[in-house]
C-alpha cells in the first residue's frame, strides 16, 4: 500500500492508496520541526481510528518545503522499511518533460499537478492551484510543463492587509454580495474576491492568447470551489489533483 504525502507551505496532506482508490486522507499543518516519530504517532493513531490496518510498503513525497523532506524520509525508513520517492530528485522520474530555463527548480507540487492534469484531461491545460501561493501551471500538448505564473495566495493577501495596516482586521474570504462594501470587512473581502476573479480571468486569457490555442482550465486547492461556484472560471475542479499525480508518478517509477 502506498502512503502519498503532499507537503505545501501551509498544510501537509497524507493519503493511503490501495492501487485503485484512496482509503483515507488526513491533513496536518506543515512544521519542519516535526520528527519522524511524531509523524508516526499521529498517523498510526488516525489509521487505527479509521480501522485501517493496511501495511504501508511504499512512500512518495512532494514537498514545497525542502526542510521537511529529511524527517519524512526517516519516517519511511524507520517505520515502513522503505526508501521514499521524492518528486524533483534525480532518482524520481517524471512521465512528462519539463521545459523551463536551465537551473530553474520548479516547485514539485507544480510538476505533480502537471502530471495529474495530463493524465486526467490530456494536454493544452492551465492548472490553477489555490495554495499558500496561487500557481498557474501550463501543460503543453505532449504533457510537458512549460512554465506558468505565481501569484500571492488568497489568504496570504488577506493576511498581508491585516499585518500591514493597523486598522484592518483578520478576515476570512467569502463572496461579497456587492462590489461596493459598506463596512471594513466587506471592503476587504470585495478587494480580494473580485480582485482574484479578475486576476484568474486575465491571466488565463493572456496565457491562451500567448499560446494561441484552446486550453482547458482545471482548478484545485481548498478555495477553488468558492470561485467556481459563483464565477465559472474553470472547466473542471479536482479536489485531489495533487494526490492523483503522486499515484501516477509512483506507478511510473515502479514499472
Ligand atoms: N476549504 C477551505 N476553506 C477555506 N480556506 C481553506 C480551505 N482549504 C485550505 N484553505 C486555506 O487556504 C490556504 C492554502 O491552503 P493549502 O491549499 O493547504 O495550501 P498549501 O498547499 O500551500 O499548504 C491556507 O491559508 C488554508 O488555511
Ligand atoms: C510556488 C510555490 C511556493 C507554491 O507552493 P504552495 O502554495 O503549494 O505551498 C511552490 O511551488 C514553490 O516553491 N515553487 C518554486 C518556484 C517555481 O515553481 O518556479
Ligand atoms: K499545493
Amino acid at each position: 500500500m502506498l502512503l502519498a504525502i503532499d507537503c505545501g507551505n501551509t498544510n501537509t496532506v497524507f493519503s493511503i492508496w490501495d492501487g485503485e482508490s484512496f482509503l483515507a486522507t488526513w491533513r496536518t499543518s506543515t512544521e519542519h520541526q516535526r520528527t519522524a516519530d511524531q509523524y508516526y504517532v499521529w498517523l498510526s493513531t488516525l489509521m487505527k481510528l479509521r480501522g485501517i490496518d493496511a501495511e504501508i510498503t511504499d512512500v512518495i513525497v512532494s514537498s514545497t518545503v525542502p526542510r521537511v523532506v529529511f524527517n519524512l524520509r526517516v519516517l519511511a525508513d524507520r517505520y515502513f522499511g522503505t526508501r521514499a520517492m521524492v518528486v524533483g530528485r534525480p532518482d524520481c522520474a517524471l512521465p512528462v518533460d519539463v521545459r523551463v530555463d536551465a537551473g530553474t527548480q520548479v516547485g514539485p507540487d507544480r510538476l505533480v499537478n502537471t502530471v495529474a492534469g495530463f493524465d486526467l484531461y490530456g494536454g493544452d491545460l492551465i492548472v490553477v492551484d489555490f495554495g499558500t501561493a496561487t500557481t498557474f501551471d501550463v501543460v503543453d500538448a505532449d504533457g510537458a510543463y512549460v512554465g506558468g505564473v505565481i501569484a500571492p495566495g488568497v489568504n496570504l493577501s488577506l493576511q498581508a492587509l491585516h499585518e500591514a495596516a493597523a486598522a484592518l482586521p483578520h478576515v476570512d474570504i467569502s463572496r461579497p454580495q456587492t462590489v461596493v462594501g459598506t463596512n471594513t470587512v466587506a471592503c476587504m473581502q470585495s478587494g480580494i474576491f473580485w480582485g482574484y476573479v479578475g486576476l484568474v480571468r486575465e491571466i488565463c486569457a493572456r496565457i491562451k492568447a500567448e499560446r494561441d490555442r484552446p486550453m482547458k482550465i482545471i482548478s484545485t486547492g481548498g478555495l477553488a470551489p468558492l470561485f467556481q461556484q459563483t464565477e465559472a472560471l474553470f472547466d473542471d475542479f479536482k479536489d485531489d489533483l495533487t494526490m492523483h499525480g503522486l499515484t501516477v508518478i509512483y506507478s511510473h517509477n515502479k514499472t
